[in-house]
C-alpha cells in the first residue's frame, strides 16, 4: 500500500520516562510495563523526559544542517567505505532500506563511539575510527557529546528492557559494553514540486532496524511511517520533546517476538510539501561477539523458540551488506 493514514500521534503509545528515571521501584515497574505492552503491540513508542538535554539536541541539529551544507566534494572525502566500518558520509541515493526499491533520496553521516585506537586489536582499528570532515573541531564536539548522551539514554532503555522481562538490570546493558553503536545524522534534501516518485523511490524505504534498539530524533516535518501489525502504513508525527524508540531485529529474536521490529519508512511527501527534513538515529548494536538466543522465559511449549542462535556481529554484517 502506498499511502498512509494519518494517525493521532496517540496511537503510538507516548511513555513518560520520568517515573523510571527518578521514581520508586513501584513507578518504575508501571514504565517498564507499559514498555513491554507498546513494544508488544507497535515495535515504536514515543519517550517524554527520556534525559538527553534539550540544548545538546538543538546544537546537534544545527551541526548536521551546516555539515550536510558543506560542498559535495569535502563530504566525499569522509564517505563510507566498508560494512565494517560502517562511519562517513553516505550520498544521496547510495544506501536501499529497501533493497527492492530505487536508492533511498537521504543523505546520511555515521559515526560510532571512539575508543582510543590504543584499545582495540590492531585488526579493527581501520574499522573503528571515525570519519570527520577536517577544518570543523567543533562539529566532531557536538556529533561526540550526542553520542555520550545517546549512550546513556540507550543504557536507560535497555535496563528499563530488562525490568520489563523480570530479567537482572545488566541483562541487556552488559551485552553492549563494548559499544558497537552508530550515531547517524540523516538529511533528507527538498523535493521539486510536483515530484513524481519513480519506481517506489522513498525518503527511506521500508525496513526494518538491525539491531537491539533505536532511538529516533525527529524534527518537525514529518514523513516518518510505521506498519501496524494488521499491516495498515500510519504516520507517526513529530512530537516536541520526546525521541521515537523502536525495537529492531535482534530484539526481536532475543525477545521471540515478544518484542517486535516493526516495519517503517519515510515517504516522500508531508502536509508541506517536501521540505528539508532532518533526523537522527541512535542505532544500539549488541557486542559483536554477543550470542542473541531466545530468552527462556519468552518462549513455551506453544511459542518455541522461532530462531536459531545468531551472532550479533554476523547479523549486522548481513544486513549491511544487503542495503549498500
Ligand atoms: O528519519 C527517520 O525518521 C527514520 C530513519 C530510519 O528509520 C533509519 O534510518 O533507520
Ligand atoms: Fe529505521
Amino acid at each position: 500500500m502506498d499511502t498512509a493514514r494519518q494517525a493521532e500521534a496517540a496511537s503510538i503509545p507516548v511513555i513518560d520516562f520520568g517515573p523510571f528515571l527518578h521514581g520508586g521501584a513501584e513507578d518504575r515497574r508501571a514504565v517498564a510495563r507499559a514498555m513491554r505492552q507498546a513494544s508488544a503491540d507497535w515495535g515504536f513508542f514515543y519517550l517524554s523526559n527520556h534525559g538527553v538535554p534539550a540544548d545538546l539536541l538543538r546544537r546537534s541539529f544545527q551541526a548536521s544542517q551546516d555539515f550536510f551544507a558543506l560542498p559535495e566534494a569535502e563530504k566525499q572525502s569522509v564517505a563510507w567505505q566498508t560494512a565494517s566500518s560502517n562511519r562517513g558520509y553516505v550520498a544521496v541515493r547510495r544506501e536501499r532500506l529497501d533493497a527492492s526499491k530505487p536508492g533511498d533520496l537521504k543523505e546520511a553521516f555515521n559515526a560510532g563511539p571512539e575508543t582510543g585506537p590504543d584499545d582495540l586489536p590492531e585488526e579493527e582499528r581501520p574499522y573503528r575510527l571515525n570519519r570527520w570532515p577536517a577544518g570543523h573541531p567543533a562539529f566532531r564536539a557536538t556529533v561526540m557529546e550526542l553520542m555520550d548522551g545517546c549512550v546513556a539514554a540507550s543504557n536507560r532503555v535497555l535496563s528499563a528492557f530488562a525490568l520489563a522481562l523480570d530479567l537482572p538490570d545488566g541483562f541487556f546493558v552488559d551485552s553492549h559494553d563494548q559499544l558497537h553503536h552508530t550515531l547517524r545524522l540523516l538529511h533528507y534534501p527538498p523535493l521539486p514540486e510536483g515530484f513524481q516518485p519513480q519506481g517506489g523511490e522513498r525518503r527511506a524505504g521500508a525496513h526494518t532496524d538491525y539491531g537491539s534498539i533505536t532511538l529516533l530524533f525527529q524534527d518537525g516535518i514529518g514523513g516518518l511511517e510505521v506498519r501496524t501489525r494488521d499491516g495498515e502504513w500510519i504516520t507517526a508525527p513529530p512530537i516536541p520533546g520526546t525521541l521515537v524508540v523502536n525495537t529492531g531485529d535482534l530484539m526481536q529474536r532475543w525477545t521471540n517476538h515478544v518484542f517486535c521490529s516493526t516495519p517503517h519508512r519515510v515517504s516522500p511527501f508531508t502536509a508541506a510539501g517536501s521540505p528539508d527534513r532532518y533526523s537522527i538515529a541512535f542505532f544500539c548494536h549488541p557486542n559483536p561477539d554477543a550470542e542473541i538466543r531466545c530468552i527462556e522465559s519468552c518462549a513455551d511449549a506453544d511459542n518455541p523458540p522461532r530462531y536459531p542462535p545468531i551472532l550479533a556481529g554476523d547479523h549486522l554484517m548481513e544486513k549491511l551488506n544487503a542495503t549498500y
